[in-house]
């Protein structure tokens, strides 16, 4: 099985191959003597690089290793933090990397972390974790494209965590780049200074150097005091078939030596240290390291750490544990369920490999009586749900059944002590069958989003109906430039999930951009619609719908449901009903399918071996009031 480590190691050194550093070569690395506990903090930069999707952050990364010595130059497409395999496929980068990087500036030697963080909206939640260990971000903008909904974000992003933003013009080289026109729009909308913006071309290199002296002079060193216990966040971990959990760490105070003992914040354990390597972004391994580094750090096989858990000093004061999981908000949930209950093992296995990975998901147990046991996983969108089935498979061998993705709920219930799975009076409904009766449910909840649109203006019209459409709400609305405008709704999540960027970019001939941010949960018209087949539920159909849409959906549903279930030796019912009442039905008509009518003649180990194949398919099929329903089924009918 190639583990996902795996493909980081293809990168980032062999396991086999550690090479030991030296004190000499450490003191090479930084100019200064570990000993002293003089590691000069004011030569460390931490900076990462933030933008809209495919503005060039991989590309300028590039440049960066280059002119720091750490790949040759020359391969203007090599994309070297982009590790994993989805990432080169898809060209998006998923996963946040690190490179600590030297450069000497003014004869004296600097330390320069470099964060690579993903674009997609999906994967927002690397970029926050690094810029939790960042000082300064380079802000960087298509000056061929111009601001982007997602520059949005991230620029609000770093403004919120008080970061030094050096704003830079990308792909100046274009000959459709307007440099100009962008400075202007980072000034109307951010108030940013023209003659603060640096323009480059990460393709061909021009400005880089002076992009890189920009981090230097224009972002400060690390905030941290050595002389401090010793403190470090987790803000990434992955898993290493020889050495257990690997961490990424920011040392947020103290200093840190291989060998010592050290307790997780979570739960108090005390572990030794005992991998503590520079991510250059291969792997470098040293002795000691001072507050302000982002460092590499492990504790063996059975070693700990988890995403936003601290490592301490055994010295520290701290002394009371603390729930290390950080604050993700799911925006979409799917079940998993292994193609076959004999693969469930392995899929487990992967799975929690994964989910170490990727914290950003949410993993529960499962069942469904089609599908088998399985698991109910919480994504930050779809595109993270298609990575991370597609890592599932390519990283780990393991493979899926994914249900149709479902946002989740929030319900307000009456005599909450009664009813068996609620503790309290409110409660998250992540899978539609978790809804008690309707009778006890007093409100129900729908998660909103703020949803940032920034499109030409010819298009206002269309993307207004489009909104309207999917029950969106209009805010104030702001020029970008005389072509471009910034639209802001407030959507149902419900409406944003499945399809609503593809629909955009189709009605804007793909010139519009679009981010979300989480508005939280407000009171909404919703039913639970359930699916009778012959008068018999089936509890994998059940559905959360906006009344508003009741009709239609109840019609959709019934009419795919007759198109999808093959036709049976009885009539078949499928009936959409809402508390008792039937909103809309169909019927399938009797039939039998005699699978050996195409066979002339006796031939009867041919004639046994087509009932035998029909006996298999058989065993995929689900079965209500004596109905078989393929497995397909219930994935396929609840998707747009
Ligand atoms: N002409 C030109 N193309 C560039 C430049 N910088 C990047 N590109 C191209 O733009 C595309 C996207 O670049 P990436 O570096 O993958 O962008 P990204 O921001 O890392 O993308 P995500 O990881 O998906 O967010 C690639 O085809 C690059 O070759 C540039 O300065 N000039």
């Amino acid at each position: 099985m190639v583990t996902i480590i795996n493909k980081i190691w293809s990168f980032n050194s062999s396991a086999y191959n550690i090479r030991i550093f030296s004190r000499r070569s450490f003191r090479r690395a930084y100019g200064t003597n570990i000993d002293d506990k003089s590691i000069d903090i004011s030569r460390i930069r931490n900076f990462s690089i933030v933008a809209h999707v495919d503005h060039g952050k991989s590309t300028l990364a590039d440049r960066l290793l280059e002119l720091t010595g750490v790949i040759k130059p020359g391969n203007e497409t090599s994309q070297v933090l982009d590790q994993l395999q989805v990432e080169r496929e898809r060209g998006i980068t998923v996963k946040a990397v690190t490179a600590s990087l030297n450069y000497k500036y003014n004869k004296k030697d600097y330390l320069l972390n470099l964060i690579d963080t993903p674009g997609h909206v999906d994967f927002s939640n690397e970029v926050v974790r690094s810029v939790k260990a960042c000082q300064g971000v380079i802000f960087l903008v298509d000056a061929n494209e111009g601001v982007q909904a997602q520059s949005v974000a991230v620029h609000s992003l770093a403004k919120r965590n008080n970061l030094v933003i050096i704003p830079t013009l990308n792909k100046v080289d274009l000959p459709r780049a307007d440099p100009e026109n962008t400075k202007a729009q980072l000034k109307s909308l951010f108030n940013i200074a023209p003659d603060t913006v640096l323009s480059i071309s990460a393709k061909k290199g021009w400005g880089v150097k002076e992009l890189l002296e920009a981090v230097i002079t224009r972002i400060p060193p690390p905030n941290v005091d050595l002389n401090e216990h010793f403190r470090a966040t987790i803000i990434d971990t992955w898993h290493d078939k020889y050495r257990g959990v690997l961490c990424l760490a920011y040392i947020e105070s103290g200093s840190i030596q291989v060998g010592q003992t050290v307790k997780w914040r979570s739960d108090l354990k005390q572990q030794t240290l005992k991998y503590l390597a520079l991510l250059r972004p291969s792997e470098e391994p040293i002795e000691k390291a001072v507050a302000g580094q982002v460092v590499m750090v492990g504790c063996g096989p059975k070693g700990g750490g988890s995403v936003g858990d601290e490592l301490l000093s055994l010295a520290s004061a701290e002394t009371t544990k603390v729930a290390s999981a950080p604050t993700v908000k799911h925006m979409v949930y799917a079940g998993i369920f292994p193609a076959d209950q004999s693969q469930h093992t392995q899929l487990s296995d992967a799975i929690k490999k994964l989910a170490l990975n990727d914290s950003a998901v949410s993993v529960s147990i499962d069942s469904s009586p089609a599908l088998g046991q399985g698991w109910r996983i919480g994504f930050l969108g779809l595109l993270h749900l298609d990575v991370f089935t597609q890592r599932l498979l390519q990283e780990h061998k393991a493979e899926a059944i994914l249900t149709a993705p479902s946002v989740p709920y929030k319900i307000k219930v009456m005599g909450a002590k009664t009813i068996k799975q609620f503790k309290g009076e409110e409660a998250i409904i992540t899978n539609p069958l978790q809804l008690p009766d309707p009778n006890n449910i007093v409100e129900y909840y729908e998660p909103f989003v703020i949803g940032t649109i920034i499109t030409p203006v010819e298009y206002i019209g269309a993307v207004n109906t489009l909104c309207v459409d999917r029950r969106g709400t209009p805010r104030p609305s702001s020029a970008v430039d005389e072509k471009m405008m910034m639209l802001q709704y407030i959507l149902p999540l419900s409406e944003v999930v499945v399809d609503f960027h593809d629909t955009l970019k189709g009605l804007t001939s793909g010139f519009a951009s679009f981010d979300y941010q989480d508005y939280g949960f407000h009171p909404s018209s919703l039913v639970r619609m359930d699916i009778l087949i012959n008068g018999v539920l089936v509890d994998e159909l059940t559905t959360i719908v906006h009344t508003s849409r009741l009709e239609y959906n109840a019609r959709n549903m019934t009419a795919k449901l007759k198109e999808m279930i093959p036709r049976q030796m009885v009539q078949v019912a499928i009936q959409a009903v809402v508390s008792g009442k039937v909103y809309s039905r169909e019927t399938l008509k009797a039939y039998r399918k005699d699978v050996t009518a195409k066979l002339y003649g006796g031939d009867v180990t041919r004639r046994k071996k087509l009932l035998k194949q029909q006996a298999d398919g058989k065993k995929k099929m689900r079965s209500v009031a004596n109905i078989k329903i393929p497995r397909n089924t219930f994935i396929d009918v609840l998707k747009r």
